[in-house]
């Protein structure tokens, strides 16, 4: 096949390791997700990978987890784009609450209910509500209006889909060897345009964080396979 993409989840950030929803919440890599980060670096440059350009998101979980794969791979020149389109799905007013917290506030039918769609939005954030990245400093080049109160799976897919068309897909088809750092729910996104993966079960796609996910891809860039590196069927023969 002839083109490559690696994908790579941030390192466990400090709200992963609390259980809380992240979204657009701008956690930082806690001491475990350091440590994983470079793992996935030290894994890359073992299994031989070396790459031309990277892409992650403006949340520093996804830049720092960049940062440190660069320093394994001893590429701090790499050209790399970061994306708002690569942030994680935005949680809405469920950033920051656990899992009891989210339960006792919407009860246990309406989380059930969220899980398993695909198209519902968490209750939006309230623009004057301090958890609103609007006001940040990595958001005042948008459009007020772009930057999202709270997202559907089918929200952060539209919205993500445009990065990969205009940006990341001319660079594998050019030639170039592609690496993305980012989150859970916009690789969903992108291996559920790429994969035609149901509604129903794009959820279900596990993606732990910091391991490295190669999906090799066909002349139309359609996944031919996809597999974590460093895990049993990873692809080596
Ligand atoms: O409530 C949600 C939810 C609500 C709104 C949109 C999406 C989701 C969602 O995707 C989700 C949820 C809960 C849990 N599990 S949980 O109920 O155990 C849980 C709740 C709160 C924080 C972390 C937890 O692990 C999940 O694994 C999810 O993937």
């Amino acid at each position: 096949n002839p083109y490559k993409v690696v994908l790579v989840r941030h390192g466990q950030s400090v709200y992963n390791k609390e259980n809380l929803f992240s979204g657009w919440h701008d956690s930082d890599l806690s001491t475990k997700g350091v440590i994983e980060a470079i793992a996935a670096g030290q894994l890359l440059k073992q299994k031989g990978y070396e790459f031309d350009i990277a892409f992650t998101s403006l949340l520093k979980r996804a830049i720092k987890t960049l940062h440190l794969i660069q320093e394994e791979l001893d590429c701090h020149w790499l050209p790399v784009v970061k994306s708002w389109r690569l942030n994680e799905r935005h949680y809405g007013s469920l950033q920051g609450l656990n899992k009891s917290e989210t339960i006792s506030k919407f009860g246990p039918e309406c989380v059930h209910h969220w899980r398993r769609s695909y198209d519902v939005r968490p209750p939006a954030l309230d623009k004057n509500d301090p958890r609103w990245s609007g006001r940040s400093r990595q958001y005042r080049h948008l459009d007020q209006g772009i930057i999202p109160a709270s997202e559907s799976l089918k929200d952060t897919v539209q919205r993500t889909l445009p990065i990969w068309h205009d940006l990341i897909a001319p660079e594998i088809k050019s030639g170039k060897r592609v690496l993305v750092t980012g989150h859970a729910n916009t690789f969903r996104a992108l291996i559920k345009h790429l994969d035609n993966v149901a509604d129903t079960d794009i959820a279900d796609l596990n993606l732990p964080n910091s391991v490295p996910l190669v999906l090799e891809l066909d002349e139309n860039l359609r996944p031919e396979k996809y597999y974590f590196l460093g895990t049993l069927d990873d692809g080596e023969s």
